[in-house]
């Protein structure tokens, strides 16, 4: 029996270095309508267990897949915590593991941030791409943190919006966010100046209470909801979920740990899944709100492409 190979660490730079988003979005594509026929050989992927780290306010999520047919079986660990305003500490930091399936053995371990952020932008994008209105001219963006940047990044490059804006809690932030990504974005003095009117709105906030109303989002409006991932957090108040057309990335998710969906107590219509395999329609002239929880066969799919992309990297001469 021979030993297997010691596990390879890719980091953050090297992730960074071989993930693009062209690559991406129809793994991710594919990922989430595998996701949604529910057979075990595509895809097994339990909802999270979310450990509490009470002292610190935070949860450790564990997200082990496993897909048989295509051989990939991966769990990430993700850190999330709920932080004070000012403070330095990161909200979001994560690991993730691939494993032989077969051996049991770990083939890789690697960063899970930059993976959180580009699989969790991609997805919202999916959203979009499935759920906006044709058409669709002014994008709003609500937080000005990591999963701002990813998805600000995403969805320029994916559709020609003529205006973008962003609203944080602090001018300051605003500011920061405007400059980093070369100007070219409003920066918005409240939230409702920055959705009015909007046709694309993204929540990426942490935020534990509403920071999107309804009575603010036009109508056929689609909404990207990226906090709020406990059942007793927010980010869009009952107007909202109550009057638009509800998508999850994984109804199981979205039932034990959407505040916005459990609390609101609005139906899930459908995945973005099944809108993918054609089972579910995408109601576009609708409002509708895509509720993202983050999946760990995102992660797989993400981390299996790293790896490949790293492998062919370190083995060409
Ligand atoms: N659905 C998914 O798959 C994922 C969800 N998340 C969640 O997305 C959210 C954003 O994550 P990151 O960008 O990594 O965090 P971050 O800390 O980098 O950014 C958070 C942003 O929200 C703002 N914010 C915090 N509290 C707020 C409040 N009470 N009202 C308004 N704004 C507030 C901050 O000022 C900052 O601009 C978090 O809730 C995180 O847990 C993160 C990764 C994946
Ligand atoms: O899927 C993820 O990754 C996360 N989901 C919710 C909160 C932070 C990370």
């Amino acid at each position: 029996e021979t030993m297997a190979e010691p596990p390879v660490i890719i980091w953050r730079q090297e992730v960074e270095s071989v993930l693009r988003y062209r690559d991406l979005v129809p793994r991710l594509e594919d990922a989430l309508g595998k996701f949604s026929r529910r057979d075990s050989a595509e895809v097994v992927q339990p909802v999270r267990t979310a450990v509490p780290l009470q002292k610190h306010r935070g949860f450790m999520g564990l997200m082990p897949t496993y897909m048989e047919n295509d051989g990939v079986l991966s769990t990430k660990f993700v850190c999330f915590y709920k932080r004070e305003k000012g403070s330095t500490l990161p909200a979001v930091q994560a690991t993730v593991v691939l494993l032989d399936p077969e051996r049991g053995n770990i083939k890789a371990v690697m960063d899970g941030e930059v993976i959180t952020a580009m699989r969790t932008a991609a997805v919202s994008a999916i959203s979009a791409k499935l759920l906006m209105a044709s058409g669709a001219e002014v994008l709003a963006i609500l937080g000005t943190g990591t999963q701002a940047l990813s998805h600000y990044t995403v969805f320029t490059e994916m559709f020609s919006f003529k205006e973008v804006r962003v609203w944080s809690r602090t001018k300051e932030n605003v500011e920061r966010f405007v400059r980093s990504v070369g100007g070219g974005v409003k920066g918005c003095g409240s939230a409702e100046e920055a959705v009015r009117g909007a046709d694309v709105i993204v929540t990426v906030t942490g935020s534990t209470e509403p920071v999107l109303h309804g009575q603010w989002v036009k109508a056929g409006a689609h909404v990207a909801a990226v906090g709020a991932c406990r059942p007793d957090w927010r980010e869009l108040d009952d107007v909202l979920m109550k009057s638009a057309v509800v998508y999850t990335d994984s109804r199981e998710g979205a039932l034990s740990e959407s505040g916005d969906v459990i609390l609101s107590g609005a139906q899930v219509f459908a995945e973005l899944g099944d809108v993918i395999n054609g089972t579910k329609p995408a109601e576009r002239e609708k409002t509708t709100v895509f509720k993202s929880l983050g999946m760990g066969v995102e992660d797989a799919v993400s981390a299996q492409l790293v790896f490949d992309q790293w492998t062919a990297k370190e083995t060409k001469p």
